[in-house]
């Protein structure tokens, strides 16, 4: 396992030593990781690895069993949901059938008790931040994909959260809208300023979008670091066979002066396993 290493000045999350079992099964096992604020961070790792776990706990869908963690600072695990600055984005969009797009937008912003003429504004805004803005008096069943992936975020993101959740939004969009929607996100990380926490199993995804990535294996964080340092400096065999094209190679080791290894003479590497990568 790797430290984490997040060198900005401000943190907006901070998970420390967090551990969760369902039955005799350990899902998450003393988990430690930074998130700094305006982040793209992603969990990246294989289904079963406890990705969506850790997002549930950020949002407070769940608990953990030992550990805690820390929004901007305040511990918020007794915290539920509701009190937290932090909105979730699913893959299955969870948009409301009856309403139609700009009331979809403006329900959270009702339920925060927004006066009308804000609600109106902020929906709007939010719309045309998303390309959306004709559309607004559609229902989602009259949208494509893509389509209610926009309304989706545009209703997550119009309360102004201090962090937003993104379980694999982009997994039910067909290739060529994936590759659009990653650049769309990106660009509204950027834009919004807002800390983005983005779950995935798809390598590509998470080395093209995010600032720093967290490679989740076994319940464990593996490596933690940038797409750069993932892809050409993995720590380990299961991040270089996770994240990169990689062919392992029984070798025969033998010191710099050619002559063959002996216990008595041991070889120092650089880390437990290096691979080059190519991109
Ligand atoms: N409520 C639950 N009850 C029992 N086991 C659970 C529960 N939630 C998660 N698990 C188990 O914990 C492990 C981690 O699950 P989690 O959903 O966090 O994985 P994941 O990395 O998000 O996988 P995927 O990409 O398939 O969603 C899995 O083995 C899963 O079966």
């Amino acid at each position: 396992m790797t430290e984490p290493h997040f060198t900005g000045d401000k943190r907006a999350i901070e998970v420390k030593s967090v551990s969760k079992s369902f039955g005799a099964y350990q899902a998450l096992k003393s988990v430690s990781f930074d998130i700094g604020s305006n982040e793209f961070f992603t969990m990246l790792g294989p289904s079963g690895c406890g990705k969506t776990t850790l997002l549930r706990m950020l949002a407070g869908f769940e608990s953990p069993d030992a550990g805690s963690i820390l929004l901007n600072g305040k511990e918020v695990v007794a915290i539920p949901p509701h009190k937290r600055r932090v909105n979730t984005v699913f893959q299955s969009y969870a948009l409301f059938p009856h309403m139609t797009l700009e009331q979809n937008v403006a329900y959270g912003l009702e339920n925060l008790g927004w006066e009308q003429g804000r609600i109106k504004t902020r929906v709007g805004e939010m719309l045309e931040r998303v390309h959306m803005g004709p559309m607004a008096r559609r229902k989602p069943a009259q949208l494509s994909g893509g389509q209610r992936q926009r309304i989706a975020l545009a209703r997550a993101l119009a309360p102004e959260p201090e962090v937003l959740l993104l379980d694999e939004p982009l997994s039910a969009l067909d290739l060529k809208l994936r590759q659009a929607m990653r650049d769309e996100l990106r660009t509204l990380q950027r834009d919004t300023g807002i800390t983005f926490v983005f779950v995935t199993h798809d390598q590509e995804e998470a080395l093209d979008m995010s600032d720093r990535i967290a490679v989740l294996g076994g319940g464990e964080v593996q490596q933690i670091g940038t797409p750069a340092e993932i892809y050409e400096e993995p720590v380990n065999r299961f991040v270089a066979d996770f994240v990169g094209e990689t062919n392992f190679l029984d070798v025969e080791v033998l010191d710099t002066t050619g002559r063959e290894a002996t216990s008595a003479r041991p070889l120092a590497f650089p880390s437990p396993c290096r691979q080059p990568a190519q991109r």
